[in-house]
């Protein structure tokens, strides 16, 4: 399975639906576990390219967990090998980093570090353990979660995953996961009319929901707070946002989500989306329009095979 074509087809099942299959490393990170938390153990593998990377990213800046969990980035071109990394250092990361850790030219490599017996596919994000050298977690769900554990070093936490709200946000996450954050992906890479129909057709139903829910909280109000759930930022406005924000970049076109875009269709979901963007440095300094467009449109061959990256929309997000 690993080095399954990206160019779509390989990854779709007969009835030519995508169907994403579970992360393999999940252990976690605990006060008094195997991994505990510490100062400079651990170490982030992302793409600015990646919804899921991207919620980890954000989540490790809220949890003011610079000086604690450096980053390597991939370049932000996926091919039949997997992600790489640049292997000389360069001032700016337009294509990613180096391997600060290993100086691997191959995330394929790091999974072999881990488990030379593993099959799946070479994802990110991962939280590598310098310590046992292996991976703790390539499941963003759940690394997002287990950054907060950091709270004993850094005596900072912000609260994403609060008691009161816990099963309000399980909920939320469930459908806006299946139908939206992996919805989009259901939609571009299927490779038959009907799947791709199905899944698009879902995708907006969904986005209504979202819509809705914001619609109810904050219409007519002039409100400083503009969440999904309560009046706090939870893991569910993180979730929902790596989405979001490539929605009319590289969705709407890429992967055929066409029906409506968000900021002519979804006033109180682009409301949302830019204020969280242009009033919060963890979500800004995080995207790379940059990456994220050039990685869906130049590595997925089968749905745009010259690989010419879309200029449009111009600006990528609208101001406040
Ligand atoms: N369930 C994983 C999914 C991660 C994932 O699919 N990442 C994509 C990038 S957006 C990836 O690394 N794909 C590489 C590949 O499939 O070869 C998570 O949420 O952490």
């Amino acid at each position: 399975m690993a080095g399954a074509s990206l160019a779509g087809t390989a990854l779709t099942d007969k009835d030519g639906e995508f169907r994403r299959k579970a992360s393999q490393f999940r252990n976690w990170i605990t006060k008094d576990g195997e991994f505990q938390p510490e100062k400079g153990r651990y170490h982030l593998y992302v793409s600015y390219a990646c919804p899921w990377a991207h919620r980890a990213l954000i989540t490790r800046n809220l949890q003011k967990l610079h000086d604690y969990i450096d980053v390597s980035v991939v370049h932000f071109h996926l091919d039949d090998n997997g992600w790489r990394f640049i292997t000389e250092a360069k001032d700016d990361d337009s294509e990613g980093t180096i391997d600060h850790v290993y100086h691997l030219d191959r995330l394929s490599k790091l999974y072999s570090k881990a488990n030379p017996d593993y099959e799946g596919r070479w994802t990110v994000p991962v939280l590598w353990d310098k310590k046992k050298e292996t991976i703790v977690s390539n499941e963003s769900a759940e690394i997002i979660r287990m950054l907060g554990e950091f709270e004993v070093l850094t005596g900072h936490k912000v609260d994403l995953y609060p008691e009161e709200l816990k099963s309000e946000i399980d909920e939320l996450n469930a459908w806006v996961y299946d139908n939206i954050n992996n919805g989009v992906y259901k939609s571009g890479f299927a490779t038959s009319q009907t799947a791709y129909e199905s899944n698009v057709v879902n995708v907006f139903k969904y986005l209504d929901k979202a819509e809705n829910i914001l619609k109810d909280k904050y219409e007519g109000k002039d409100d400083k707070f503009y969440y999904l759930i309560g009046n706090h930022l939870t893991e569910a406005d993180i979730r929902l946002f790596t989405t979001i924000i490539r929605f009319d970049p590289v969705y709407h076109q890429h992967f055929k989500c066409n029906i409506k875009m968000i900021r002519h269709d979804y006033p109180f979901i682009n409301t949302w989306m830019k204020k969280l963007y242009w009033q919060n440095e963890a979500f800004k300094s995080t995207t790379d329009f940059d990456h994220i467009k050039k990685h869906y449109t130049t590595s997925h061959h089968s749905i745009n095979p010259y690989g010419i990256v879309p200029l449009g929309p111009i600006p990528n997000i609208l101001p406040l």
